[in-house]
């Protein structure tokens, strides 16, 4: 079974919702990303997002973008990502969505490239310049070999997408909160409620919410609507801003913010319960 089929079943059981962290891979090095997934699956997260650097971002906010920028100024390569994941195989199973631009997909072929990522160990891939309408090829190819393309509603979906998209999203459904580019914002939208609403009565499968959720506070609101939360940019604007401290410094930094969102998205009590007896 797909671990991210799997994660969302435990925690339907637990009733609790997801946290996704999102980070750049290769941001600023590829032992860095290593550690920073280790260190948030210890503080809670669920699934990780990981986003490809690429040189021509899609919906990427100005921090997002630094990101991608610092990474590829590093010189990551594709074949280095998957090596990592496959690295990362041996230490954990948390369920792993990349996140890609089509151009890159395109330049190995769908097939090559699914079969690529499912070998490294990725569980699902989320592709923003991916027209829905336009490929069927890599859906087909995805479903047989069990890696999920995670696809996205906004609120500016019309009625008539929104239903092809609830039906062609595997593992997920992302929905954009915010109409624009990546990033925190200080309030979230008021039509988050009505539109989950709406995609809940369209599907099953989970609905995970990302785009300018930043705080503790944020992600708990969002965690109680929703089966998850995503947060990118104020996870990305830690790790650069503990740029200058050394490796372990930054990742237990970097990890203790994580902390602060897992337990704001599932509304966990501050300090850990210690069970007597
Ligand atoms: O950064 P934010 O506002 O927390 O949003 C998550 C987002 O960064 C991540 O999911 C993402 C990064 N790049 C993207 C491009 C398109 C859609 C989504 C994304």
């Amino acid at each position: 079974m797909n671990r991210i089929d799997k994660k969302f079943e435990e925690l339907k059981r637990k009733k609790e919702p997801a946290f996704i962290p999102f980070i750049t891979a290769g941001d600023p090095d590829i032992e860095t990303t290593e550690d920073l997934i280790l260190a948030f699956e210890k503080k809670g997260a669920d699934i990780i997002e990981l986003g490809v650097p690429f040189s021509d971002p899609i919906a990427d906010g100005p921090v997002i973008q630094a990101s991608y920028h610092r990474a590829l100024g590093k010189g990551v390569k594709v074949a280095q990502i998957f090596d990592m994941i496959s690295r990362l195989r041996s230490k954990t199973q948390i369920p792993v969505v990349g996140m890609i631009s089509y151009s890159i997909v395109y330049k190995f072929g769908s097939k090559a490239f699914v079969e690529m990522a499912l070998k490294a160990g990725f569980d699902g891939l989320t592709i923003p310049d991916l027209p829905i309408e336009e490929n069927e090829e890599i859906f087909e190819i995805s479903s047989k070999n069990d890696l999920k393309i995670v696809c996205f509603v906004a609120p500016t979906t019309t009625n008539q997408r929104m239903n092809l998209i609830t039906q062609r999203t595997q593992g997920f459904l992302y929905y954009i909160s915010v109409v624009g580019i990546t990033g925190a914002r200080d309030m979230l939208p008021d039509d988050i409620v009505q539109n989950i609403n709406k995609l809940k009565q369209l599907t099953s499968i989970p609905i995970v919410v990302g785009f300018g959720v930043s705080t503790a506070k944020q992600a708990s609101m969002v965690g109680k609507i929703a089966e998850g939360v995503i947060v990118g940019s104020a996870i990305v604007r830690e790790i650069e801003k503990y740029e200058h401290e050394l490796h372990e410094k930054r990742i237990e930094n970097v990890g203790n913010f994580v902390e602060e969102l897992v337990i704001g998205t599932k509304n966990l009590p501050k300090t850990p319960l210690v069970s007597i007896g």
